[in-house]
């Protein structure tokens, strides 16, 4: 197999590092190029023992998959270096926010299979969920729900569940980190040190996720496991309860699936 990463950023790399270390590819069947930082895509062929190449020709040869990992805003630079070499049995795979699968095939000028990915950095630790979209002429789906499954949950969505999952999951990380951050400093209000408050706050969240990986009851009844009548945790969820906590997620979901629908304006 030869899956070609065209990016090699965070998130090319979290998904070729999980696949990796998964052992369903060998590092040989991966290929990556980047725009210019050849120095990080070199110390990944270090790391990994994965090939670097700015060839396009050779990068596209026999390619299996060609996985577009840009930025949204430079993927008509990247659909020119794959444009003139594009074999008909190469299946495209997109991670990028917004960009459609129809503007994937005119900018690449052929008519070859297309997915959309949604995946997250927690690709890293095996543990992304992924969103999946597939073209009409996508054949043998089953190969790419395998290699995916080896670094996250998948949930085909279709097209128009693309933007609802990018701002749930795919950016979903990143407001779970903003949160985090705001637990920490609040512990350093109460007086711990940076360093005490980072490694409660990181062990806190570290462990409440593995209870979560490992036992099925609701978010509602864990939460009432720990809520002692008249007790500690009551009086801090009084107060978290007359914020408007799920309105403000609910709002900063929107914002980010509304970017997603703008990025596909082009
Ligand atoms: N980060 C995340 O959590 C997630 C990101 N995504 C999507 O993944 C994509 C990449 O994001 P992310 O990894 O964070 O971004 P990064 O900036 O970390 O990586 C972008 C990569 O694209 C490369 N690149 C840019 N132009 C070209 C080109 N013309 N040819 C080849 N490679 C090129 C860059 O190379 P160089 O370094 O040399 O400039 C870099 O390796 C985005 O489209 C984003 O929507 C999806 C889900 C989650
Ligand atoms: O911020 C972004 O646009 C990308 C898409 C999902 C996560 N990061």
């Amino acid at each position: 197999m030869k899956i070609v990463f065209f990016g090699a950023g965070n998130m090319a790399s979290a998904i070729f590092t999980g696949m990796i270390d998964k052992g369903i590819v060998k590092p040989d069947d991966i290929y990556i190029t980047s725009k210019s930082n050849r120095v990080a895509a070199m110390e990944f062929k270090e790391e990994l023992g994965v090939n670097v190449s700015y060839d396009d020709a050779e990068l596209c040869k026999d390619a299996d998959y060609i996985i577009l990992a840009s930025k949204p805003q430079n993927f008509s630079d990247v659909a020119k270096r794959i444009r003139p070499h594009l074999e008909e049995k190469t299946k495209l795979i997109s991670v990028m926010a917004g960009i459609h699968i129809s503007t994937i095939q005119e900018e690449t000028g052929m008519d070859n299979p297309v997915a959309r990915i949604m995946p997250n950095t927690n690709a890293m630790v095996q543990y992304s969920v992924n969103g999946i979209a597939f073209s009409d002429n996508f054949k043998n789906r089953d190969e790419l729900i395998e290699l995916m499954a080896s670094f996250g949950k998948n949930v085909v969505v279709g097209e128009e569940g693309m933007d609802n999952i990018t701002a749930a999951t795919g950016s979903g990380p990143a407001f779970l980190y903003y949160i985090y951050e705001q637990y920490a400093k609040s512990l350093e209000e109460l007086g711990f040190s940076k360093e005490d408050a980072d490694k409660l706050t990181r062990n806190l969240v570290i462990g409440t996720g593995k209870t979560l990986a490992e036992r099925s009851e609701s978010f509602e009844k864990l939460r009432t496991d720990i809520t002692s009548k008249a007790g500690t945790t009551e009086a801090g969820l009084d107060t978290l309860s007359e914020s408007k906590l799920q309105e403000i997620i609910f709002e900063t979901l929107g914002s980010a699936r509304d970017r997603s629908k703008k990025l596909s304006e082009r």
